[in-house]
């Protein structure tokens, strides 16, 4: 079976189409162009520098961090620094050992293999990767039964990139069995700037200073999320403007496709108004504000609450989650009588735990 086959777990890079095809090609190839996570960039340098002057593999990755931080970007930047080919699957699609086997002897020396999702691979799956990260041995068991026998191969030697949203999901065995493992951290509104120019250079857009920085500052601290807006921008200028992206042409687009000032979309604010409006403030449980909302206590968990708590306007407490005076502030409500406590965190205020990580019990 060869890459890009229906039911191959290796993923084909070169298969994107629309969208995500103008996604990947807005992908810095060198680590000199992946713009911000400065404390990570330096680290990778210095893991990859060492890694080509002794002629050898780099070291296995982990990558943590949330969704569209650059994880994938990251990895293929890797490969591109050591000269190496670039193989991609992820942990869901490798079912099997058998899979994994496959993959595997599929490489070539010095591949870098990256493993999107890697929490998500089978337990079993797991335990035939030790040995293939750490001696660069498959252990693989054939037949059935009596009859059944454990054969040992030798692999070349390649480098893992392994991706995660969940850093807390991985069995300690499979991370000690990474040389470096970094946290990407949601980026500042001044990188996020610069990647919306770059962006904007590489789709031809013509988009003035203040207009990128609108985009930028309601793009969650998110490189993905920044360069969606900008299409979606885009759009809105070449159809209702001249063309030219400005701060006039950003905003009127911005409120057209539904993104507030903060980065707060439709289900955003819908979930914010339910808990000020239908639960008083709070506290109220996942599930009891999945339901009010129509959603899946999953989408909430992790797609909105996250960015909610990130930006001060959510808290989560043992009793259940609870609006802050910010979100009554975001939604123009007047606070509630004096006397019902309210959470004092503003927007902008620094996280009080890793928001990616764990649930406070449900109270509802
Ligand atoms: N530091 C950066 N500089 C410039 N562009 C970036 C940077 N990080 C990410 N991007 C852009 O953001 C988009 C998303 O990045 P990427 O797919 O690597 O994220 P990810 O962390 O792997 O996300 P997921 O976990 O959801 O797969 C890409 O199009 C990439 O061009």
């Amino acid at each position: 079976m060869s890459a890009g086959e229906p039911g191959n777990p290796l993923l084909d890079g070169g298969a994107h189409v629309d969208e995500e095809g103008l996604e990947a090609s807005l992908r810095p190839t060198r680590l000199d162009d992946f713009i911000g996570q400065d404390r990570v960039r330096r680290q990778l340098q210095l893991v990859l520098t060492g890694a080509r002057r002794r002629g050898q593999p780099a070291d296995h990755v982990l990558l943590s961090g949330a969704p569209g931080l650059g994880k994938t970007t990251l990895a293929a930047i890797v490969a591109a620094e050591v000269g190496a080919h670039f193989r991609a699957t992820s942990g869901p699609a490798i079912e099997r050992p058998g899979d994994l086997a496959a993959i595997l002897t599929g490489l070539e020396g010095g591949d870098v293999l990256f493993v999107d999702e890697i929490h998500r691979l089978p337990r079993t799956v797991e335990e035939v990767l030790y040995s293939a990260m750490e001696d660069f041995q498959l252990d693989i068991v054939v037949g059935k039964g009596p009859g059944a026998r454990s054969i040992r191969l030798d692999l070349p030697r390649f480098t893992l990139v392994g991706a995660t949203t969940r850093t807390g999901l991985i069995s300690s065995p499979l991370r000690d069995r990474f040389g470096f493992a970094a946290h990407l951290e949601h980026y500042e509104t001044e990188e996020l700037l610069a990647i919306v120019r770059r962006s904007a250079g590489l789709l031809t857009v013509d988009v003035d200073d203040e207009g990128a920085a609108e985009i930028a500052s309601r793009s969650r601290g998110t490189p993905r999320i920044a360069n969606r807006l900008l299409r979606r921008v885009r759009d809105y200028a070449e159809v209702e403007a001249s063309g030219r992206i400005d701060l006039d042409v950003a905003r009127a687009a911005l409120e057209v496709f539904d993104v507030d000032e903060l980065g707060l979309d439709r289900l955003d604010r819908r979930v914010l108004e339910a808990v000020v409006d239908a639960f008083g403030g709070g506290p109220v449980g996942l599930n009891t504000l999945a339901t009010s909302v129509a959603e899946e206590s999953d989408t909430l968990e992790d797609a909105v609450e996250p960015f909610l708590l990130r930006c001060g306007l959510l808290q989560r407490t043992p009793r259940g989650r609870v609006a802050t005076a910010g979100a009554y502030a975001h939604l123009g409500r007047p606070l509630p009588p004096p006397g019902r406590a309210l959470p004092h965190l503003t927007p902008g205020a620094v996280p009080l735990f890793d928001d990616t990580e764990g649930d406070a019990p449900d109270a509802g």
